[in-house]
């Protein structure tokens, strides 16, 4: 199966795990693409949805699928999203799509975090995906030391073909730190949580997956946390 197929069949397995009648928390990139398609099929049985970023919530309403403002919601019922590794324990590092700290908002508020991936992201320790940090603009180089001090290898993401900084849905930017191994994804969340200048750190292990959809050439596997 080709990774494609393989993030369209844990795409459709999500879609188990929708409550009726409630709002759906929604991810960003490609594997939550994939979802957004599936649930438009059932978009008549919830109330609607909250999008982790404007990309996700451009694809949700073009499918014609309510999109909340998260300050006029109390609870999502749960919340579905791809990662770019993720541990067997559920830690995850995400980001890649640029998406991380509304992810990490609206992941917050959920009942219940299901991960959406193909196998080649599950990991016995991540840190081979440069884990991304969205900053404060003003605060990059102050950060960049200090991710340099901790032993990685911190690069500014750039918009696609320029040397312009990419800068995301907040008005923030990113730098994607490679070279780290990371073994205790708690306490490294918790130490760059307290950089200032930090907006969000793309580890997602104080809250992390509480499910997730393997897709492998064997089937979707689950497993829970
Ligand atoms: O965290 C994310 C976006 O910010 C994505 O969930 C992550 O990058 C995985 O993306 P894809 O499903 O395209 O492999």
């Amino acid at each position: 199966m080709t990774q494609d197929e393989l993030k369209q069949a844990v795409a459709v397995a999500a879609i188990q795990y929708v409550v009726d009648g409630e709002i759906i928390g929604v991810g960003t990139g490609s594997t939550a693409n994939f979802f957004i398609d599936e649930l438009a099929k059932i978009k008549h049985r919830i109330k609607g949805t909250v999008a982790s970023s404007e990309a996700t919530a451009a694809r949700l309403r073009g499918h014609g699928i309510d999109v909340f403002d998260l300050n006029d919601v109390t609870a999502i019922a749960v919340y579905i999203d791809g990662a770019d590794e993720i541990t067997h324990s559920g830690a995850m590092i995400k980001g890649g799509g640029a998406a991380l700290t509304r992810e990490k908002i609206v992941a917050s508020v959920s009942a219940k975090f299901v991960c959406i991936a193909d196998g080649s992201k599950l990991v016995d320790v991540m840190g081979k995906f440069p884990l991304p940090v969205e900053v404060l603009p003003m605060a990059r180089a102050a950060v960049m030391r200090k991710l340099a001090a901790l032993g990685g290898q911190p690069k500014l993401r750039l918009k696609a073909g320029s040397d312009q900084a990419f800068i995301t849905d907040n008005g923030g930017e990113i730098i994607d730190v490679a070279g780290l191994s990371i073994t205790d994804p708690v306490a490294l969340e918790q130490d760059l949580n307290q950089v200032p200048g930090v907006v969000a750190v793309g580890l997602f292990a104080l809250r992390g997956a509480d499910v997730c959809l393997l897709g492998t050439s064997d089937g979707v596997k689950t497993l829970t946390f």
